[in-house]
């Protein structure tokens, strides 16, 4: 089946000053329309390049990638991003953050469709209440949940996560694995995640693509065979266990040797 996301034997290499520095290398991943892939690898692996690539913001030098078939060639505002740092703006209120996206793609918009669309949203990740407090207000677990509801606000077809949860407490992290989980029950999102944390990947991804190291390379994808409703309870799942000692092995053989201060441990 043909992906919403379609990364298509990508090749990329930055121009340094010591010469051509080779990032990424027919780099092959597909993700069906509304599935989670979760994208594990190497410290530097080229995993933030592969965002950039997705998102339009850079191009390829070989292969290119697809979103609903068409070759991305630019930014569009069908993608939604969140990032470790939330980058709220201080001078707006958290609902005023939230809504931004859709001033921007839907300047047409009445104002107060936009605050009940954001609204909507906050109240899904518990922030009702919060709406008009500044960022700096606000915990770095609730900034984030923030976050999350301006990637979607517009609806895009796609969001891409880069380490949104990297800066967070475990207890945290843990609570907004949830709320993200339950943010796509109730309106279903094709996400593509960069994360250092395994456990993360297994318990938000549909499937978790690990990456070679640089150049990197599909070395291996993993099937999440979990119900789809689960909690963090289902870790502790044999499943879950085998799945995790895979991705470690997997990640092992990425860094050639064993380096596992790049990668939060599994158990
Ligand atoms: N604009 C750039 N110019 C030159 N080199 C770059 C540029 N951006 C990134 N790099 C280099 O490319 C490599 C991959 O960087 P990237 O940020 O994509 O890796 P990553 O896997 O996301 O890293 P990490 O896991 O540490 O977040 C790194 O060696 C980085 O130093």
């Amino acid at each position: 089946m043909r992906g919403l996301i379609e990364i298509d034997g990508v090749s990329h290499a930055y121009a340094t000053a010591a010469g051509p520095l080779p990032v990424l290398e027919n780099l092959n991943i597909s993700v069906p329309e509304n599935e989670f892939a979760a994208v594990v690898g190497p410290s530097g692996c080229g995993k933030s390049t592969l965002t950039k690539l997705v998102a339009g913001l850079m191009m390829p030098d070989e292969g290119g990638v697809r979103l609903h078939g068409q070759w991305v060639t630019s930014p569009r505002s069908s993608v939604g991003m969140a990032f470790q740092n939330p980058v709220l703006l201080e001078w707006r209120t958290i609902v005023d953050n939230v809504v931004l996206p859709l001033e921007i793609v839907a300047p047409g918009m009445p104002q107060r469709t936009r605050v009940e669309r954001a609204m909507q949203l906050l109240e899904m990740v518990g922030l009702a209440g919060f709406e008009r407090k500044r960022p700096s207000e606000l915990s770095g677990g609730m900034r984030q949940r923030a976050s999350l509801c301006r990637a979607i606000v517009h609806k895009p077809e796609v969001v891409i996560l880069d380490e949104p949860f990297g800066a967070l407490d475990a207890f945290t992290r843990e609570d907004l694995w949830q709320t993200l989980r339950n943010l796509r029950r109730e309106e279903p999102f094709t996400t593509l995640l960069i994360t250092h944390d395994l456990r993360e990947s297994v318990f938000l991804g549909d499937q978790v693509v690990v990456l070679s190291g640089r150049p990197a390379q599909t070395q291996y994808t993993l099937s999440v065979d979990l119900p789809e409703d689960r909690d963090i309870e289902v870790l502790y799942d044999n499943r879950s266990v085998d799945m995790l000692a895979t991705l470690r092995e997997q990640i092992r053989i990425a860094q050639g040797r064993g380096r596992p201060d790049t990668i939060a441990e599994a158990s």
